[in-house]
Order: structure tokens, then sequence, then C-alpha cells
């Protein structure tokens, strides 16, 4: 691949489905390798739109405006950066070879879908997960509630970030789970996935890298756990490493390998685990840089994002862990477009960290508008520093 100057005849092109704050850093990183950006949202000036060569604001689930904005923009490589996408139309340009899609159009249509994913996972698999069932009504949701036993999850089949996902702990909580589910589904559906609860010590993300190797063979390589904590399925803080049991740990690799070889293709993939001593449950899996994994900007040598960007250009990868850090979630807490913050100089004072403001331009209460970052000798002290400076930032109305 060539790599040159961007905005150049022959530069390499990138197009990014989604310009929120995770693809934000992966287009910088893409940039500072040479590579011509376009970043694609559903609202403009999206975190990753204020940096990118170029943006475009589309509907991505409408398959001809998506068709229509790649055959114009013509780039090599297209990188979902989200999951609600017109997947089936991914699936179709790639056969016709108008672009690479990243890691491949399976992989985004299969994880777009929890069903997609969990069936490939624990029927095809045969890996470890909770036991689970998919419901169309609120009858089969009783039935099935029933059969998995209390407390359960319950979760819309096309949700992310804790979206419409309910912690039912009786059976008199399950139709206003229904309910929610129906309401905050990201594509109004009425399928649901109902997951056992797993009574977990801990949960990580094993961020994953499936990157080129020497002989052009793929080559496999395991960032150390990023343990994280979350609140209504969406996480408020994580850190890196995650101590587990070497026996644990060998699991978690096993399992992360297996799922990201059947997804295939190239890039960062964030396996969600659950982990009780030495057994280890299969979650979930985003083909692409993960949330927690925002704690990389401080952890790790090269960040998921940089990671992300050389293994989609068949550039070598590196996953040195450079010091043990954590982050933390800044909430917009007020409803307003064109926030303002406070208490930054007051943030940075604290010893070891750093902070990501992304910029979107509307708040919301329970919006993640940024991130604390903190390194320290321990995990413990990065925690509570990024902590600490994660909630003297405060969102002022404009
Ligand atoms: N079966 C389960 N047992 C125990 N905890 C669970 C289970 N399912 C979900 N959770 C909790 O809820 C969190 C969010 O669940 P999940 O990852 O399925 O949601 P999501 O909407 O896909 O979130 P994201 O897109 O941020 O990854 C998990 O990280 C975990 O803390
Ligand atoms: N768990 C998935 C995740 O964290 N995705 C990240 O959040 C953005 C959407 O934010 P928004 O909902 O605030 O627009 C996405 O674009 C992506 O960067
Ligand atoms: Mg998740």
């Amino acid at each position: 691949m060539l790599i040159g100057t961007p905005l150049a005849a022959n530069a390499t092109r990138v197009m990014l489905l989604g310009a929120g704050e995770l693809g934000k850093e992966v287009i910088i990183a893409l940039q500072r390798l040479g590579v011509e950006t376009i970043a694609v949202d559903r609202y403009p000036n999206a975190p990753g739109q204020q940096v990118a060569h170029r943006a475009h604001v589309i509907e991505m689930t409408d398959g001809a405006a998506l068709r229509a904005l790649i055959e114009r923009e013509q780039p090599a490589i297209i990188v979902p950066e989200i999951e609600a996408i017109a997947t089936d139309m991914l699936l179709q340009i790639e056969a016709d070879g108008l672009a690479e899609v990243i890691p491949t159009a399976r992989a985004a249509q299969l994880t777009m879908n929890r069903e997609g994913i969990r069936r490939l996972a624990a029927e095809e698999l045969g890996l470890p997960t909770s036991r689970y069932a998919f419901v169309d009504s609120l009858e089969q949701l009783r039935v099935a509630a029933a059969e998995i036993g209390f407390p359960c999850f319950v979760k819309p089949v096309m949700s992310s970030s804790g979206k419409g996902q309910s912690r039912v702990h009786e059976a008199a909580e399950l139709e206003r789970a229904w309910q929610h589910a129906l309401d905050a589904g990201r594509v109004r559906q009425a399928r649901l996935i109902v997951e056992e609860q797993i009574a977990f010590d801990y949960e990580i993300t094993l961020l994953t890298v499936r990157s080129l190797g020497v002989y052009g063979d793929t080559e496999t390589h395991y960032c150390a756990p990023i343990g994280h904590r979350q609140v209504h399925g969406d996480y408020v803080e994580s850190w890196q490493p995650q101590l587990m049991s070497e026996t644990a740990f060998a699991r978690a690799q096993d399992i992360a390998g297996r799922i990201t070889q059947a997804l295939g293709g190239r890039g960062i993939f964030g396996v969600e685990l659950f982990v009780r001593g030495d057994a280890v449950w299969f979650s979930e899996v985003s083909p692409r840089p993960h949330d927690t994994g925002l704690v990389t900007l401080a952890s790790q040598r090269l960040s998921e994002f940089e990671l992300h960007a050389r293994a989609i250009l068949g550039l070598p990868v590196d996953v040195e862990m450079t010091s043990p850090a954590a982050s933390a979630v800044i909430y917009g807490q007020l409803d307003a477009v064109g926030i303002g913050y406070a208490g930054v100089d007051e943030a940075l004072r604290i010893p070891g960290t750093d902070i990501r403001l992304f910029g979107k331009p509307e708040s919301h209460a329970r919006r993640r508008m940024g991130v604390a970052l903190a390194r320290a000798a321990d995990v413990e002290l990065a925690r509570q520093r990024a902590r600490d400076a994660a909630a003297r930032v405060r969102p002022v109305a404009p």
C-alpha cells in the first residue's frame, strides 16, 4: 500500500462511518500516517468531523444514501465506527470490490445484532456464555425469563452503551423491561435477548489486534486486560492492567483468539469477558476500538486507536503497556447546545492526569462528553486520580 500526501491523487483514502470520540482518535492516528480521512455521521460537527479532511452527514442506516456517498468519495477503506449501519449494503460494496470494509462487512453485520454474534460464539464456536433466549413478544419474554431465572438481563438485539437494557429482579418487572427496550432500542423492532446474570468477580475488555504478519499472514496480539465498571450498561471508569490469574488470562486469550479469527479481517477488537476465579465467559465483541479502551491513550505506547490505524493499513503493531493508568467518564450533566467546561485547570493539577473533551455540539445529562485519564505507579492510585480529575470538570451552560 502506498501512503502518500493526503489530498494528493494517489492518497490512501479512508472513510469512517461514525465519527464520535472513538473515531476522532482513529482519524488523528490515520492522518499522522499520511492518510486522507472522510468522517461520516448522522449529525453535523460530530467529534471526528472536526478533524477529518472532509465530513458528510447522512443516515447511515439508509443503504442507498450510503452507497451514493461511497461511490462519490471512492474510499479504498471503510471503517465502521458505530453499529447502526446498513450492513447489507456494506456486504454488497465489499462484494462489488468498491472498498475494503474493516475488519470485514460480515463482522460488522454479525456484531450489529446481538443474535448474530451470540449464535456464532455460543452455538458455532462453543464459547462459554450466559444462558440466553431471543423473544419477540411480552408473552415469550415471560416464558423465557421464568426458564432462565432471576435476576436476568433484558436487552434489545440492536442497541449499545446500555440503551434499552434492564436488569430484571422478578417477573413483575418484565413488562417495564419490555417497554424500556422498545422505547430505547436503536432500531424500532420488537426482538430482545434475555440473558442469565453472570455473577462475575470482575469484567474485562481484552483488546485484540489482528494485523499483517511479516509473511503476509495474520498475527494476533493481545493487549493487557482492561478492567471496567459499568452503570446502567454504560462504562463509567476503566483501568489497565486488571489483575487476573494466569489460567483466567489464558482462557480469555483463547476466547478472544477464536472469536476474532471467526470474524476475520484486520483491525482492533474489544472482546468483553466476565471473569469469576479461573472461569471466563464471553459477553460480546466490538470489531472496532472499544470505549473502555480510551484508557490506552495513557497506558500504552500505541493507543487502541493507533493500533487500529496501523492494523488497517497493514503496518506493524506493538501492544506494549508503558504504565498503569485509568480513565473516568465526564458526563454532560445538563441538556444544552454548546456547553463550556469549568475546572479543567483544577483537574490537570492532579499529578499524572490528562483530559479529552470530545467537542460534541449538544450535551445531555448522561451523554459522554469527555474523559479524564491518569497514569500512576499502580492502578488504584490511577483510578483515584482519574475519578478526581473527572469530578473537577464541571459542564457550564452556554
Ligand atoms: N448476562 C450478564 N450478566 C452480568 N452482567 C451483565 C450481563 N449482561 C450485561 N451485563 C452488564 O451490563 C453491561 C453492558 O452490557 P452489554 O455489553 O451487553 O451492553 P451494550 O449495550 O452492548 O454496551 P456497550 O455497547 O457499551 O458494550 C456489561 O458490561 C455488564 O456490566
Ligand atoms: N459503546 C459504544 C461507544 O462508546 N461508541 C462511541 O460513542 C459515539 C456515539 O456517542 P453519542 O451517542 O454521544 O453520539 C460513537 O460514535 C463512538 O465513538
Ligand atoms: Mg458491552
